[in-house]
């Protein structure tokens, strides 16, 4: 009999009040190690708070949120990044005055622990080094490697960004609307890029542009009103009438439920405000 592996991340019952109000009211959801999966909802269902639960940046009123099968909910951003999960935020992420190859660097010393001795970072230093000239050719950016990061374009500095967020080595990735910003183009390159530079490890997006959802995700996991209510494949999910019906009531939940269902990109941009 063969042993089962544990999710690579597990909600469990999630739940999360402001005050008297209940965002997030129960949410269930179990990612398979490698799966791509792309979070969905409309305004306001409670995405983007399911991602402060599940990085820790808000503590769960309630519930459990599980990383390869260890409990995080409750620990720092910091020590959950060490367990191997890791969220890309926007640019501000990055140091602006580094060059593209010191950012990189800078991601991967952290991981490797540099703060802890002097002689230990001259021992990561080397490797740092390399593994930050493979990450740069991984992200098409060889050509902008002493570029300071202020000084790329918007989509080189997202690219950038991702890199760093994955330079940590973090088997879980969590990524805020990845190509928000970004033209038709420059969105379908990255979408590519980010499938080879995530190749093996496990990828949750919170995302409102149906193109990308289609274009990345394994699997959709529809957030309404706080709750996962579907989690499947793009075509189940398309064919659910739940998921149809809870899309319905708004000019904008129109809007996206048109393009869930006909699998459209969204031309418009989105109202999601970064953190
Ligand atoms: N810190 C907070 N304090 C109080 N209410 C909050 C807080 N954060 C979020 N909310 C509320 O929780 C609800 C869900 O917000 P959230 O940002 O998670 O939704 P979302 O699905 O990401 O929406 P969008 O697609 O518009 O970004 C909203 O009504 C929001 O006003």
């Amino acid at each position: 009999m063969s042993v089962q592996q544990p999710y690579a991340l597990e909600l469990r019952d999630l739940r999360k009040a402001f005050g008297k109000t209940e965002i997030i009211r129960g949410a269930n959801l179990a990612v398979q190690k490698g799966e791509r999966v792309a979070i969905i909802g409309p305004n306001g269902a409670g995405k983007s708070t399911l991602f402060n639960l599940i990085s820790g940046r808000l503590l769960p009123s309630g519930g459990e949120v599980q990383l390869n099968g260890q409990r995080i909910d409750g620990k720092t951003p910091y020590d959950i990044n060490r367990l191997g999960l890791a969220r890309s935020f926007q640019v501000s992420n990055l140091f602006s005055k580094l060059s593209v190859f010191e950012n990189l660097r800078c991601g991967l010393l952290w991981s490797a622990g540099y703060k802890y001795t002097f002689f230990r970072f001259l021992a990561n230093l080397h490797d740092a080094n390399q593994r930050a000239e493979e990450l740069l050719h991984k992200l098409h950016l060889e050509k902008r490697r002493d570029d300071l990061a202020m000084n790329l374009t918007y989509a080189e500095q997202r690219a950038l960004e991702i890199g760093v967020t994955i330079a940590g080595g973090a088997d879980v990735i969590l990524l805020d609307e990845p190509t928000a910003g970004m033209s038709k183009t420059e969105t379908a390159h990255f979408i590519e890029l980010i499938k080879e530079v995530t190749v093996g490890k496990t990828l949750l997006t919170v995302e409102h542009d149906m193109g990308v959802v289609f274009g990345l995700a394994d699997k959709i996991a529809v957030v309404v009103y706080g709750q996962v209510i579907a989690f499947d494949t793009p075509e189940k999910v398309r064919a659910n009438a739940a998921v149809q019906e809870a899309y319905l009531g708004s000019t904008l939940a129109d809007n996206q439920a048109n393009a869930v269902l006909t699998g459209a990109s969204q031309a418009e941009g989105s109202d999601y405000v970064a953190h």
